[in-house]
């Protein structure tokens, strides 16, 4: 688990790091562009390419031209600087930058305020206006400097983050930023990188160890982290030996109308792929012939379930939000007494009855996407607010929010809000989220418990689309997706 940190704590860690080891400031800030170049190089090899790396007069610009020098000094052969001095406050470590630079051979354009910014014919542009010192949203000659760099539509590669970008807190979604292809970030990715909205102003991200002290950036406050692969390897027990079908729990499943059995099946099969003993699909009769041919290991049930009888719960993919389907929820919420997943239509008809939602018990999982999300808990002015709301809900309630995205958010009720980083858009396709919904039902039937079950599902679901793309695959089909995952498991071990 890795703490994602605001800038200001950001900031903090970098003082740390500089009172307690020995290098300065300046030293840092060479230490963070040796690590962006290493990036850089492998992301444009080509040492002849024509490159323009913007700055600003603050450490943001410092970096740019410690970058340009480093640039220069591997052999890229056509690289130049342009300031834009939009204030003359400068800070020590851009001044000592710019005094290395100005020892060099390297074309340095210095822009005031009052100037015209020259045309530009570099193919790639690095971005080192303004990063993580934004105070305001970027307004005056510097908006329109970078209303007139983002039309020129060049690669644009940023230092740290887009000028113009907010790390940690909501961006107005009209104000001026300068867009980027990349964006190479120290340390840890912004909180907003993660958001949907991010993708308004860059395509995506990497980031890059600088060394800043990570026992400090751990002992921050913040409630704010990124899963990661060792976190889900601490999760997994191995099979044992002598285990048998019924060490591995009976998963139930209650899903699937006439037009949309395919729901119930893939729910049924991620289930029985991610390694449930057992799995009984309560579907109505019209799939019967489906479910019985195409995965004969699940047995199918009809009526009132033996409660009992079962491990844990899944229920809601393609169940309808019809009088009948309203029964068979309030039937459920009565009777189970295991662990339950509660998913897409499941999730309708507990918004458009508040009074269902409040009998959904404690620890109980539930995974919305974002429209879905938004039925349960009103509407929201931005992915930031959805957090506040998802972490508000999950403490008061005892559940576990698992609002679905490129990066699922995790919300546990101990307050803590995790994001997962695997997956990928080649999974955007219908069905996805049922295989989800099964592969988190069969964790919590082999006695995970609700909070490991929607870390590892959520992180697996993601993992296997990833081996997919590998594979070759731009789309991937949700049950291609249920297929993969018993061997994403056994890789994992
Ligand atoms: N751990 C760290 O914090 C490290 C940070 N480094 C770099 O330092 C950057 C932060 O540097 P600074 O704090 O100097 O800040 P910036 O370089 O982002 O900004 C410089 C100054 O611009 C002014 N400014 C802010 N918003 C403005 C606006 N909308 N219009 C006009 N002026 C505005 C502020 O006075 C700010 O201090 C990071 O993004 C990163 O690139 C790295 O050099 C090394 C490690
Ligand atoms: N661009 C993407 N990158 C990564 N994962 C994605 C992307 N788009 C969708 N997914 C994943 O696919 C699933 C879609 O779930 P959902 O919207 O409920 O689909 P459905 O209702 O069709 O089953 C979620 O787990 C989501 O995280
Ligand atoms: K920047």
């Amino acid at each position: 688990m890795q703490k994602i940190i605001t800038a200001t704590q950001t900031r903090q860690a970098d003082q740390f790091t500089i009172a307690n080891e020995p290098i300065s400031s300046v030293g840092l800030m060479e230490r963070a562009t040796k690590s962006f170049v290493v990036k850089f190089m492998e992301e444009v090899p080509a040492k002849n390419i024509m490159i323009a790396v913007y700055c600003g007069t603050g450490n943001n610009g410092g970096d740019g031209l410690a970058i340009a020098r480093l640039l220069s000094a591997r052999n890229y052969t056509n690289v130049k600087v342009v300031i834009l001095q939009h204030s003359f406050k400068t800070s020590p470590e851009f001044d000592e930058n710019f005094r290395s630079v100005q020892k060099l051979n390297l074309p340095v354009h210095i822009i005031q305020s009052d100037d015209e910014l020259p045309a530009e014919t570099s193919e790639i542009i690095i971005d080192a206006v303004l990063g993580s010192g934004l105070n305001k949203p970027l307004e005056g000659i510097l908006k329109q400097w970078i209303d007139q760099l983002n039309a020129l539509h060049k690669k644009v590669i940023a230092v740290d983050i887009p000028t113009g970008m907010f790390a940690d807190e909501p961006n107005q979604a009209d104000s001026t930023k300068f867009k980027a292809d990349l964006v190479i970030t120290f340390q840890r990715p912004k909180l907003n990188f993660l958001l949907p909205e991010s993708a308004l102003v860059m395509k995506s991200w990497e980031a890059v160890d600088i060394g800043l002290d990570e026992h400090f950036i751990q002992s921050c406050e913040s409630e704010l982290a990124l899963i990661e692969e060792k976190d889900i390897r601490l999760i997994f027990k191995k099979r044992e030996n002598f285990s048998h079908k019924g060490t591995f729990g009976h998963s139930l499943i209650i899903a699937g109308k006439d037009e949309t059995m395919g729901a119930a099946l893939l729910t049924a099969e991620a289930c029985l792929n991610t390694g449930s003993g057992l799995t009984t699909a309560f579907i109505p009769p019209s799939g019967l012939i489906a479910l019985n041919t195409r995965l004969p290991e699940v047995m199918a049930g009809f009526g009132e379930p033996g409660w009992q009888k079962y491990s844990a719960l899944a229920i809601g993919p393609g169940l309808g939000t019809d009088d009948p389907a309203v029964a068979v929820l309030k039937n459920a919420l009565k009777n189970f007494r295991g662990p339950c997943v509660f998913d897409a239509d499941a999730l309708n008809m507990l918004a458009s009855d508040k009074s269902l939602f409040d009998l959904v018990p404690e620890q109980s999982i539930l995974t919305p996407h974002v429209k879905e999300f938004d039925r349960l808990f009103g509407s929201h002015k931005n992915w930031n607010h959805r957090i506040k709301t998802m972490q508000q809900e999950a403490r008061e309630r005892e559940l576990i929010i698992v609002l679905k995205n490129r990066y699922t958010i995790i919300a546990l009720p101990t307050g803590m809000v995790y994001f997962n980083l695997t997956g990928t858009p080649a999974m955007a396709s219908g069905g996805m989220g049922d295989v989800l919904t099964g592969i988190i039902v069969a964790l919590l039937a082999q006695g995970y418990s609700a909070i490991q079950a929607a870390m590892a599902g959520v992180y697996l679901h993601g993992k296997a689309g990833n081996e997919l793309e590998e594979l070759g695959y731009s789309v991937i089909r949700a049950s291609e997706l249920a297929k993969q995952v018993s061997k994403t498991i056994f890789n994992f071990k």
